[in-house]
């Protein structure tokens, strides 16, 4: 008889969370398709005690030497990190809550009715529901489900479960606002009008890409990945998740655990932010490790250019001693090719880089 490790191999699972509930017992052991054999993961990582945390409030106050003082700390968390926590974001606990439950409902469907969303032409698809996909050169399994929508310019969502469209419409509106001030004060920490970024990618029309990520419980979490260490396309990328550690950050090549604050966001600075800045900000490596005993929901927004926009250094940023360091692309094309490349390593900046 087939051991259960050869019987779970032998079947391609349409999600992780099928694969944990199939007979109803979640199996000892991973199929070979989600586990490092050859090369484990190394997830140890230090703690993140010194991940900077921006106050929000403070940003958007009126007390001019507040603000600027937050402004500071947050251009310092932008050249150190390409990453900061958030907090007293004004976005009320209860509707991440809401929006939580509505994920974990979502999770809960029947795998049929889940398959109604999955990818049915190809990236661009508005709704796309699926597993998995590593498409580097590793092929190795991630270890966790995705639903990606595009929320803007135009807002797209799965009609089920009841309250799940309505629940995200609520919280991605209050979000953007959010993100519209945050960039906002990335701009005067790089010493431009604080419009500056917002207007040159056109982010009125911008693409606001969403993906809801579910790591269910892995009975082998040191065999395997939740995503591979990657940088974000985008200009900016603001992350919630549920009462769960697992995302960790790289800063100058060493692995920081980030901390779960309630109510806090986490952003980082995407491909765009360093192409858009010649590099003066970085977008950040980071990655997602996976636990033995609890679902962890993330809940992802990279906030963008308008598709259509041809994404350069800015003038700003280039000068004589800083020629332009990365060729232009329109955002679209990068999008897509992001989404499908085969060769990707870990980050999709190679492609224009110069
Ligand atoms: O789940 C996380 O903490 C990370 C998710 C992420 O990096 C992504 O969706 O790009
Ligand atoms: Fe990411």
């Amino acid at each position: 008889m087939a051991s259960p490790l050869q019987s779970l191999d032998q079947n391609i699972f349409s999600s992780v969370q099928n694969l944990v509930t199939c007979g109803n017992k979640v199996p000892n052991s991973i199929p070979s398709q989600y586990a490092y054999f050859q090369n484990p993961t190394d997830s140890t990582a230090l703690p993140g005690d010194n991940i900077p945390v921006i106050d929000y409030s403070l940003l958007i106050s009126e007390d001019h030497d507040q603000q600027t003082k937050v402004v500071c700390e947050l251009g310092k968390a932008c050249r150190d990190w390409g990453f900061f926590m958030v907090k007293n974001h004004g976005i009320p606990e209860e509707l991440y809550e809401a929006m939580f439950q509505k994920c974990e409902e979502f999770n809960l469907m029947s795998e049929d009715e889940k398959q109604e969303f999955k990818m049915k032409k190809d990236v661009m698809d508005r709704i796309k529901f699926g597993s998995s996909n590593n498409l580097s050169s590793t092929r190795v399994r991630f270890w966790r489900d995705y639903l990606k929508l595009f929320l803007h310019p135009d807002f797209n969502s799965p009609h089920k479960p009841q309250g799940f469209s309505e629940t995200l419409l609520e919280v991605s509106t209050k979000q953007r606002e959010v993100m519209k001030n945050l960039l906002r004060g990335v701009s005067k920490s790089l010493e431009v009008e604080e419009s500056y970024l917002y207007n040159l990618a056109d982010m009125d029309m911008g693409m606001d890409f969403f993906a809801m990520n579910i790591y269910p419980p892995c009975p082998q979490p040191e065999l395997a990945v939740g995503l591979s260490p990657h940088t974000d396309f985008g200009l900016l990328i603001i992350l919630a998740s549920n009462e769960v550690a697992g995302l960790q950050i790289q800063q100058n090549g060493v692995w920081f655990n980030v901390d779960v604050h309630p109510n806090y966001l986490m952003v980082n600075l995407g491909d765009h932010m360093e192409i858009l800045t010649n590099g003066k900000y970085k977008s950040a490596v980071h990655r997602a490790t996976v636990n033995s005993k609890t679902t962890r929901i993330s809940m992802v927004t990279l906030y963008g250019a308008e598709v259509n926009k041809l994404v350069v250094p800015a003038p700003e940023f280039v000068d004589d001693n800083n020629p332009p360091a990365y060729r232009g692309m329109k955002y679209g094309d990068y999008f897509i090719a992001d989404q499908t490349s085969t060769t990707k390593g870990v980050t999709s900046l190679d492609l224009v880089r110069i």
